[in-house]
């Protein structure tokens, strides 16, 4: 079922790859350990997930992959290339509304587009389908400000999305939706990510979430961390509606969250007992 690194961090071109990456933040008061050593590999067309205890290091992670952090330690790179800051080939889709709020929503969508230089008539046409495949259709003319939080939210992933990326990284893109909204937007990303099969960077607090949606799971350590188990997520593709139900999914989950349960009371101090 899993697999405990060091894994061969080798790699193909075509994978996004972790070789011996830390980060240690400096700061007025002293030094941070964040990342301690992580190493692995996210192949062409896979979903990989990533969960671990509040402040073991996930966004820092996510960060270096999207070239906003540069590791202290070792490299992260992609096709074959060290990702040295931002990437054209790389969208990212964070927890936050980060809609452009005096835009209309096709406007919001086409922007990456726009950014990378591609022609009006071109990048509303990519737009559209966008906005079309995450279930926005007859909001393009409406701004941010009169929709939902999971609408927003949509349009955050339709604009990532738009953009082709090779590699999509998300932060809890869906941590400040309420639970149905959750589940709704995690079968409509699954249902897209069937279709474009590009490399997703996924992190959650949510053990189900990462279960139904991914390829792998990555089970990081209390900081500074390591990836302490790979869980495969061995269930069939496509994941229909009552996939939630399979004993498989059950045993998955529960094998992570006794994963994960350890690491929690580690940061929460002595004394700390999750159920
Ligand atoms: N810019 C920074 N400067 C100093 N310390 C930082 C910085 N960014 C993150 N840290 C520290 O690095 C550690 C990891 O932070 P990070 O946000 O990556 O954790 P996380 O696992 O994503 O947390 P959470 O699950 O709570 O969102 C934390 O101790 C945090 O305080």
């Amino acid at each position: 079922m899993s697999q405990i690194f060091p894994i061969d961090t080798v790699g193909h071109d075509s994978d996004v790859v972790f070789d011996n990456i830390g980060m240690t933040f400096g700061t007025k008061t002293g030094v941070t350990q964040a990342v301690a050593n992580v190493s692995g590999v996210i192949p062409e067309g896979k979903f990989v997930s990533v969960i671990g205890p509040s402040g073991c290091g996930k966004s820092t992670l996510l960060d270096m992959v999207g070239g906003l952090l540069k590791p202290t330690k070792g490299t992260v790179s992609i096709n074959g290339e060290t990702v040295t800051g931002p990437r054209r080939d790389t969208a990212m889709v964070f927890q936050e509304d980060s809609t452009l709020h005096w835009r209309t929503v096709l406007d919001n969508v086409a922007f990456g587009l726009e950014v990378k230089g591609v022609p009006k008539a071109d990048r509303y046409e990519s737009a559209r389908r966008m906005i079309e495949l995450v279930g926005l259709s007859g909001f393009e003319d409406h701004r941010p400000g009169q929709l939902s939080g999971g609408m927003k939210q949509r349009v955050a992933i339709a604009r990532a999305l738009a953009m082709e990326p090779r590699v999509l990284l998300m932060d809890e893109p869906f941590g400040a939706l309420d639970q149905q909204t959750r589940q709704f937007i995690g079968r409509e990303l699954l249902r897209i990510w069937e279709k474009t099969r590009n490399r997703v960077l996924f992190i959650t607090h949510d053990i189900q979430e990462a279960v139904y949606l991914s390829d792998e799971v990555w089970v990081m350590s209390a900081r500074p961390s390591v990836v302490k188990e790979v869980v495969t997520i061995d269930l069939p593709r496509p994941r229909p509606e009552g996939t939630h139900t399979l004993p498989r999914f059950r045993e998955l989950e529960d094998h992570l969250w006794e994963l994960v349960k350890v690491e929690a009371e580690k940061t929460l101090g002595p004394g700390a007992r999750l159920a």
